[in-house]
């Protein structure tokens, strides 16, 4: 099961990172999975129920990976389908994954912190529906469909090229320039992105050892990263209490909602906040809020409907002096369209709060409408940045996209959902990652190229093609890997990882510093030719008083070792080109595998083992193995 994750983990990671790269870490990963575990511990039923039940690890990465992981495990999935929802005049299509589990069981039953948390994040993304008499979960994946896969064409176009060209991008650039229009993003800033990249993708600066379609994708995400303003754009609080922040917003944008979101959002960095009713257009809009305001347990000012906004904005702000909290948040009327009375009036608010923050409240599905309105606010009464709204809704993204580069205003925040706990802050890099559907593969790729040479990279995937990886390959790998960080941090970038749980990793950790002992404890000879070792119980009973560990571990440390070469060997092959078609072979191949009789699959791994162990080695063990006599 872990080799199997890892596996398939790499070869997804494989799709975007130079190969000579990752044939050390799929190595180093392939190998972690055959190391010495000592005491394994069998998982108890429960815990069997949440690795097996319900795809888990597939809801997952519907999360995570939303379209992409949609496509990709649509055919493993349980159930997969699209449901038409109407929002407003527009309809849209919005992908979920669904599952015949019962969340509320699995959390309930999950032992460790990651899986709890995992269900957690689950949880906070799905609804449970009945159908046919059954509790269905169904988590909403957030979907760029149409764009991903627009751009997803654009690379495949470049399979297979040698390096990228003024001509060969012609084609791919137009299609990013599709994928980008049919996003709603504005036409300018399509215009200025295409130019970007195309004057990166030719000119000088390309990455050594990577694909020309690989180095496409790395491009595209720079450039989308800094077209959302590149950093996050954190909210500013005032040197002395209180913070002031005024929301505004044309109608039914989410105005009301967000203050109280916010509200929840602050409160949880410990920060004491008060929200001001000033919507006195729409009288529900004071309700909602006190209702909303109970909710989070966070204070509402109120003066009904008869007083002016500018008003009640200087008798909430009083109060919240009186009271002495530290966020003021101003909820405003919101009109159809802008006129000038909804700005003269804003104008009267915001000279009497002298507000801290200005934030426009923008709906994400009216695209790059919602850029041209950050354009038009800042320019009448001045803001100081965006919150998009209903991100869950949105399947194009072109409001993310365009805002910051249209109106030069960052987007601070974004609502992914109803509940009072979809706020979190905008991060433009995760939204890149999010539109491209492949986690943080990319910080792997830099982390990969800042420690390795391409030319041991290149000498070690040969000598795992031919299966002399011996000993030192192995201290080679691993140790070159910890140079990117601790295990879990590499294993944190790699997409589809989050089917590893942190005790795996320990457990894994734990025993490559086993292993490493024992290597350590070898003459050179011996880590060059383990031949040496399999051959002689002396040499073995010398290693490992050396290293202070049993007989019987070096002894099954060096049969893993002939283990590792077939195994690394046949998934090297499997994974070589590393394209996403690569993952489904890989998978179908394992799947077929863990189809097959009782008993073939394991006897044709043995044979398979035994086979290329008389390849490889030149000196072999006794016919008695390792318990032969010397
Ligand atoms: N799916 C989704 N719905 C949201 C989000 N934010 C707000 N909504 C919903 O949008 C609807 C309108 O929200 P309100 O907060 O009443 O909007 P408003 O801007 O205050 O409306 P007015 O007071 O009429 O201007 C409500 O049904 C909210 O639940 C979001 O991020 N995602």
């Amino acid at each position: 099961m872990a080799e199997r994750s890892y596996a398939i983990a790499a070869s997804s990671a494989a799709s975007n990172v130079p190969s000579q790269c990752l044939s050390l870490v799929r190595g180093f990963l392939i190998s972690a999975a055959y190391l010495p575990r000592g005491r394994r511990r069998t998982p108890s039923c429960k815990e069997k129920n949440i690795q097996t039940e319900a795809g888990c690890g597939v809801a997952m990465e519907a999360v995570q990976f939303s379209t992409v992981a949609s496509r990709h495990y649509s055919a493993t999935s349980k159930t997969f389908y699209n449901s038409r929802i109407s929002a407003g005049k527009s309809a849209k299509f919005v992908s979920s994954w669904a599952a015949s589990s019962d969340p509320a069981r699995l959390s309930s039953t999950s032992r460790n912190l990651f899986t709890r948390e995992t269900w957690g994040l689950i949880n906070s993304k799905s609804v449970t529906i009945r159908r046919n008499g059954r509790r269905r979960l169904i988590v909403r994946a957030e979907m760029f469909g149409q764009l991903t896969s627009g751009l997803e064409a654009a690379w495949n176009k470049l399979k297979g090229e040698e390096t990228l060209t003024k001509e060969n991008i012609v084609e791919p650039m137009r299609d990013i320039r599709r994928a980008l229009l049919e996003a709603d993003v504005s036409l300018p800033v399509v215009r200025r992105f295409v130019q970007a990249v195309s004057e990166q993708a030719v000119g000088v600066g390309l990455i050594r050892g990577v694909r020309p379609d690989q180095q496409l994708v790395k491009i595209v995400r720079d450039e989308l990263v800094k077209l959302m303003g590149g950093e996050v754009s954190e909210l500013v609080f005032a040197k002395s209490r209180p913070t002031v922040i005024l929301l505004a917003g044309l109608q039914g944008v989410g105005k009301t909602t967000v203050s109280a979101k916010l509200a929840n959002y602050l409160k949880k960095q410990g920060k004491s906040c008060m929200l001001v009713a000033g919507d006195v257009y729409r009288p529900a809009a004071i309700d909602q809020l006190v209702i909303l305001g109970e909710q989070v347990g966070v204070p509402v000012y109120t003066a009904g409907t008869e007083v002016k906004p500018s008003q009640i904005a200087k008798q909430g702000l009083e109060e919240a002096k009186k009271k002495n909290v530290d966020v003021v948040i101003v909820d405003t009327a919101g009109r159809l369209q802008i006129d000038k009375a909804m700005m003269d009036e804003l104008k009267d608010v915001k000279r009497v709060l002298n507000p801290t923050e200005v934030l426009l409240v923008v709906d994400a599905m009216t695209g790059q409408e919602a850029a041209a309105l950050v354009t038009t606010f800042n320019i009448e009464i001045g803001i100081t940045g965006a919150i998009l709204t209903k991100l869950d809704g949105d399947s194009r993204g072109g409001a993310a996209l365009s805002v910051k580069e249209v109106s030069g205003k960052p987007i601070k925040l974004v609502g992914r959902g109803e509940r009072m706990e979809d706020l979190e802050p905008f991060y433009p890099d995760r939204m890149a990652g999010r539109i491209l559907g492949m986690g943080d593969v990319l910080s792997f790729v830099e982390k990969a190229q800042e420690v390795m040479q391409q030319e041991d990279a290149e000498e070690m995937q040969k000598k795992i093609m031919s299966a002399n990886f011996d000993f030192n390959d192995f201290l080679k790998q691993t140790r070159t890997v910890a140079r990117m960080g601790s295990m879990s941090r590499v294993i944190g970038m790699i997409p589809g990882m989050g089917k590893i749980t942190p005790a795996q990793v320990r457990e894994a950790e734990k025993s490559l510093k086993i292993m490493e002992a024992m290597i350590e404890a070898m003459t050179p000879e011996e880590r060059e030719k383990p031949e040496l070792l399999a051959e002689s119980p002396v040499r073995r009973k010398r290693v490992a008083q050396d290293s202070g560990k049993t007989e019987q571990q070096v002894s099954q440390l060096v049969a893993q070792l002939f283990q590792m070469r077939v195994r690394m060997k046949n998934l090297m092959g499997v994974m070589e080109g590393g394209s996403l078609p690569a993952l489904s072979n890989l998978e179908d191949a394992l799947k077929s595998e863990q189809k097959a009789p009782p008993g073939t699959a394991r006897r044709k791994r043995r044979s398979e083992s035994r086979r290329q162990f008389v390849d490889s080695a030149s000196t072999r063990p006794s016919p008695r193995g390792f318990g032969g006599g010397n």
